[in-house]
């Protein structure tokens, strides 16, 4: 089996966006991010984190905006629309999920789309699903990265995606059928689930359960990308798949952690220096 290594593809990438910061610096620009969290979701700290020392060792100014949990739509509203007006901020980021008193489309959709690294506003979803340009959903963009990296064929592929969230399964379908590949997507109303993966040349799944699949739910010789991050009661984080009873089963494989997570910060990385750029171009 051939790891498909998120983590040191991910560390090859930062030392390239160190580069390309470097250069923007000279030309008087600071790319700038800005991450909204409202409450303590444990697992969201945890991220929030990584993604503030992955900015810090690129040279990406990043700022977190910790708002309290009984935090109103009205005062996210506010703080969101003063960013799309800061003509020093390249990307806004607002940690999901939401505490339940704020309606999440209403504030994803206030994001200047522009400056929408996370890639979830309707209009870059739009442009997403009509394979225009635009700004992608980190975790796939992320994704169909590792696998150009690995030299995964897509083209003609059965790809199955098991979860249709707006921030994996969703925008990761629009990716793969953009890449030419025969897409199914699978959620918890699907009918004999394990005999559907059964059938994919490429099996991703992000359901956020621990090792749910194993080898009788898997093709032969099948490459697989685990989204699935689960803490377990020992405090270590596994994957959606049997890592272990898989590893001889499968040709191709991404370990949790450090598979898709590093790649997930390494294309907000590379989103918001890229807005930096048009930012640079502009003058
Ligand atoms: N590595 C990374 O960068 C990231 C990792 N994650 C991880 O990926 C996992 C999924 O995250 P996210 O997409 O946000 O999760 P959601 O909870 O939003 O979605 C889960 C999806 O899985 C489906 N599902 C749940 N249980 C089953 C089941 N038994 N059989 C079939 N389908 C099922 C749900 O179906 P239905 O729609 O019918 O409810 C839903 O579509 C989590 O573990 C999360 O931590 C998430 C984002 C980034
Ligand atoms: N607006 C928004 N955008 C997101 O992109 C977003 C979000 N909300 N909410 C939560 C999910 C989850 N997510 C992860 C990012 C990095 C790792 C990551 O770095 N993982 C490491 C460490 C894992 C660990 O030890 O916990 C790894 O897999 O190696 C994981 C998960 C982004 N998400």
């Amino acid at each position: 089996m051939e790891l498909l290594d998120g983590r040191s593809l991910a560390n090859e990438l930062t030392q390239a966006q160190q580069m390309a910061v470097t250069q923007l610096k000279q030309q008087g620009i600071i790319p700038k991010l800005v991450v909204i969290m409202v409450g303590t979701d444990p697992a969201s700290t945890i991220y929030t984190k990584n993604k503030q020392k992955r900015a810090a060792k690129i040279g990406i100014a990043s700022e977190l905006k910790q708002l309290p949990d009984e935090t109103t739509a009205t005062d996210l509203l506010a703080l969101i629309h003063q960013l799309n007006e800061d003509a020093t901020v390249d990307g806004i980021l607002v940690q999901l999920p939401l505490p339940k008193q704020i309606n999440e489309d209403q504030i994803i959709q206030a994001i200047d789309p522009q400056k929408d690294v996370d890639g979830f506003s309707p209009v870059n979803i739009g442009k997403l699903w009509l394979n225009e340009p635009g700004l992608v959903a980190c975790t796939p963009n992320g994704i169909m990265q590792l696998l150009a990296a690995y030299n995964i064929d897509i083209a003609g592929k059965n790809v199955v995606i098991v979860g249709r969230s707006n921030i994996v399964g969703r925008p990761l379908a629009a990716l793969m059928l953009n890449a030419n590949a025969t897409v199914t997507i699978a959620h918890s109303h699907t009918v004999a689930l394990k005999a559907l993966t059964k059938t994919a040349d490429i099996l991703i799944v992000a359901i956020g359960r621990a090792r749910f699949f194993g080898v009788d739910d898997v093709k032969k010789g099948a490459v697989v990308v685990d989204v699935g991050i689960n803490r377990l009661e020992d405090g270590s984080v596994t994957g959606d798949v049997d890592f272990e009873a898989l590893k001889t089963h499968v040709s191709a494989m991404t370990p949790v952690p450090r598979g898709v997570g590093p790649m997930t910060i390494t294309m907000l990385m590379a989103q918001t220096i890229e807005i930096a750029k048009g930012r640079a171009k502009r003058g």
